[in-house]
């Protein structure tokens, strides 16, 4: 039987940047309908098979500005079934050398940014605790709910307030369409037949539906709390704890983008009792060291899966990557009208950079 063996070393970052970007054109003419954001241990995606086309400075929106350039890259899927390249916006949620805490990030403006370049479908990869004995570090978990368990502490959390009133639907703040094609991108019959050919390492699963309870940190959880998470009684369960689900979910709902989050398991956090060593830094980059072939071989199965939805999508079909949710949220809002006011004025301003004239019109 085959073993794996995890790294006793703590390197600071799984997956090798591609070659030196200087060179590389500093802005990109066309929409990218695709964004990846990578968090802990995956800053960037190697060259091959990722080729990078332009790397952004980070563009200033009205909510500040974003975590990190954003690396414009194009994707060809090996498969006979497709060689159209992809291109992708790809941008590091702490920031290229993880200077940011989970509470620090930007998210407005990472999401704000993203949507200005054409973004329609963001994947957000996490490095997660695991509350369940059955999610193995290693394994991965499509997120399908999220309990916000954050202080409060975090910049504001919404695109609406400071003078305009929305309240957008959160009943699903992941989009259940993308997940499910990324869960079976990851995890197809004939995949599980062959005993995972898209992840790697023994007994590695992908776990569909998980529900992730989002602390605040930057410390990690108590044994205590650790313990209180696992006995909530949600149907399904919490089954893995993270720092940055939330507002970065939250916020692509309200900016009507689909958006999924593929959580990647590196410990089982700190609830399994005395005498068990509790999660440390070290022990999430050991697995996420591991990860890295699984990270960047989920990437390429995403966008493969992404570029047969795109290849299918009519403007009529109401496809994954497709406009399926531009206006959802336009009744979300309680009035664009300024009445004059200057707060208000300038909310408009803001909300009409994001979405556009005819959004804030209501022409769409
Ligand atoms: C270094 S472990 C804690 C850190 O890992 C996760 O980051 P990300 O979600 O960006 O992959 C977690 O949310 C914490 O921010
Ligand atoms: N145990 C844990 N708690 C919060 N965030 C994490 N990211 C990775 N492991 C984690």
């Amino acid at each position: 039987m085959a073993t794996t063996t995890i790294p006793t070393a703590a390197p600071t970052s799984t997956i090798t940047p591609s070659p030196p970007t200087t060179t590389l054109p500093k802005t990109y003419p066309h929409q990218i309908p695709i964004a990846i954001i990578g968090g802990t241990g995956l800053s960037a995606l190697p060259s091959p098979p990722f080729t990078p086309l332009a790397i952004l400075p980070p563009p200033p929106t009205p909510w500040g500005t974003p975590s990190s350039p954003i690396t414009v890259l194009s994707y060809t899927p090996p498969s006979p079934s497709s060689t159209t390249p992809i291109t992708i916006a790809f941008l590091a949620r702490h920031g290229p050398q993880h200077n940011l805490t989970p509470s620090e990030i930007p998210s407005r403006a990472n999401v704000a940014a993203l949507k200005k370049l054409g973004v329609r479908v963001a994947i957000g990869f996490s490095a997660v605790g695991s509350l369940r004995e059955e999610v193995k570090p290693r394994d991965f978990v499509v997120a399908g709910g999220v309990v916000d368990w954050t202080k409060g502490l975090r910049g504001a959390c919404s695109f609406f307030g400071d003078g305009v009133v929305g309240h957008v639907g959160m009943g699903e703040p992941f989009d259940r369409k993308l997940s499910g094609v990324m869960y079976d991108a990851l995890s197809s019959p004939a995949d599980r037949e062959k005993k995972q050919v898209v992840l790697q390492g023994e007994g590695v699963k992908v776990h569909d539906k998980g529900v992730v309870i989002c602390i605040e940190g930057p410390q990690f959880s108590t044994r205590s709390e650790s313990q209180l998470y696992r006995s909530f009684p949600l149907d399904p369960p919490i089954n893995c704890v993270n720092m940055s689900a939330v507002p970065e979910c939250k916020l692509f709902r309200e900016a009507e983008i689909a958006y999924a989050l593929l959580c990647m398991s590196t410990d089982y956090d700190s609830w399994r009792g005395e005498g068990e060593e509790g999660v440390s830094v070290e022990m999430v980059m050991g697995h996420m060291v591991a990860n890295g072939e699984n990270a960047k071989r989920a990437v390429g199965a995403i966008l493969e899966a992404l570029g047969r939805e795109m290849e299918m999508e009519t403007e009529a079909s109401k496809g994954v990557v497709g406009e399926r949710l531009r206006g959802t949220n336009r009744g979300a809002v309680m009035g664009l009208g300024s009445g004059g006011d200057a707060k208000a004025v300038e909310a408009v301003e803001r909300l009409t950079w994001l979405f556009g004239k005819e959004w804030v019109d209501g022409k769409v």
